[in-house]
Parts: structure tokens; sequence; C-alpha cells
């Protein structure tokens, strides 16, 4: 098997007495989508947190293309290839979808306003927004101000505007969120597409989407995981059922 482009090792992160990460270990691979689920207060988020930096680990290791990244700030592990996707709080409304992938294009340019660099920057960032857009099927919304497309657009804006920084591991925390069944469907659809040239961690409680779409299935339950395998075998352990899938699963 190929190198995973991130691995995180025996992870813990306390908050005073609480291990609200207690100990987790994941590899992420290109072409893989491994997803994360537990019931809420498990720690999925504070997981995330911990990948993409916004949180330093109180113990443990992150890997990102084989390098230590652990304890580095976010826009130093953002550079070193991980894009994590914040829910619509980087979009900026009044701004054209096209202006909001542009400028998140932007932002990965490393001396966007040196003099020398500006013209092949301007082309490279103009494309990097260019292929984003396509990828996350927002072509035909470019001219709409993001504040007038549908709320399921709007996440699509935020994983082209994630994309645009042309991450090799990407995190999704609910991606699916408030999301109505052809929104879901067109979502789902989205990230099979993603997957073929990324390592995607997906943290996602719609269960339909996630049985559709893991390869790989982690359950977490206080901070800790229960099981983490192939789907199938994840869906029929005992524990899982018992401890969050319970009988429709
Ligand atoms: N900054 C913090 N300070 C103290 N406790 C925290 C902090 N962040 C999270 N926690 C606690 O850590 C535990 C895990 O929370 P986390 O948000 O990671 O869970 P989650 O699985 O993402 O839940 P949800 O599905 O509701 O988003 C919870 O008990 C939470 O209260």
């Amino acid at each position: 098997m190929s190198e995973p482009l991130l691995r995180a090792t025996q992870l813990t992160k306390r908050f005073g007495g609480l291990a609200a990460v207690n100990d987790v270990s994941l590899d992420l691979f290109r072409g893989r989508i491994h997803a994360v689920i537990g019931p809420n207060g498990a720690g999925k988020s504070t997981l995330t947190n911990l990948l993409s930096g916004d949180l330093p680990p109180t113990t443990g290791r992150i890997e990102l293309g084989g390098r230590d990244v652990t304890g580095r700030k976010p826009e130093r592990i953002s550079r070193a290839g991980l894009g994590r996707s914040y829910q619509k709080t980087n979009i900026f409304l009044p701004f054209t979808v096209w202006e909001n992938v542009r400028l998140a294009a932007q932002s990965r340019a490393p001396r966007a306003a040196h003099w020398l660099a500006r013209a092949t920057s301007f082309a490279d960032t103009n494309a990097r927004a260019e292929r984003a857009l396509e990828l996350a099927g927002l072509a035909p919304r470019r001219d709409m101000v993001a504040g007038a497309i549908s709320h399921g657009e709007q996440r699509q804006l935020e994983i082209a505007m994630t994309l645009a920084t042309e991450p090799s591991v990407l995190l999704l925390d609910e991606p699916l969120a408030g999301m109505g069944t052809v929104e879901a469907e067109r979502m789902v659809a989205l990230l099979q597409r993603l997957k073929v040239e990324h390592a995607v961690l997906l943290v996602e409680h719609d269960m339909d989407a996630v049985f559709a779409l893991a390869d790989r299935l982690t359950v977490m339950v206080n901070g800790q995981v229960i099981a983490s395998g192939e789907p199938a075998q994840v869906r029929a352990d005992e524990n899982v059922q018992a401890a969050y899938l319970g009988e429709e699963h």
C-alpha cells in the first residue's frame, strides 16, 4: 500500500480533566474517504481541530506528506497541503462566487505582494481558482453573488475555496449539514469526484452519505476510537451498534 498523505499517531487532547480526544491514530490515503462518526461530544471536531493545527495536541504526532507538522500553526499546515472547509465562515456574501474562489486561491500565493512575483502569480492564481470552481461544480454560478446562491451551493463554494489552495488532504466537517435530498445527492457526487485526487477525512452525521462514501470508517465515543475498519465490518460490530448506530444500521 502507498504511504499515507496524513498520519496521526496516538493523538490526545485534554481540556483540564477531560480527554476530548484520547489516543487516536489514523492514516489518510489518496483515493480514499475516511469517515469519522460518533455521538455529540465524541471528540470529532476536536480531532479535526488537532489535524488542521487549530488546536495543539497534548500528546501525539501528526505527519503530513511524511513530514512532522505537530504543533505547527494552521497556515503552515495549510501550506504543507492540508485543506479544511470551515462552515460558511470564510464566504464573503456580497462578493461573487468567482471573487470568493479567486481570493482563496490568492491566499495561497507565497509572495503575493512582491512586484516581481505578480505577473506569474496572477496567471497561476486564476488557473487555480478556475480549476477549483470547475471541480466543485460551480462554474455555472461564477458571476452570482455568494449571498444569492442556495445553501447547498454555498457549501460547494466553501469546498471550492478549500480546493483553490491545492491541498492534498481535505478535512470536511459535516458538508451535508442542513441539506435537502437533492442537494445532499449532489454533494455526495462531488465528494466522490474529490477523492480521486485527494485523501479525505469526512466528519458527517448523515449515515446514508457516510455508508455511500466511506472506504474506511472510524467510530468515536467519549474521545476514544471504539471501532475502525471497513464500513461493513464496523456496521456489524456489536459495540458500535450498542453505542451509536442502533437497529437501523
Ligand atoms: N475548548 C474546549 N474546552 C473545554 N472542553 C471542550 C472544548 N472543546 C470541546 N470540548 C469538550 O470536548 C468534548 C468533545 O467535543 P467535540 O466538539 O470535539 O465533539 P463532537 O464529536 O465534535 O460533537 P458534535 O457532533 O456535537 O459536534 C465535549 O465534551 C466538549 O464539551
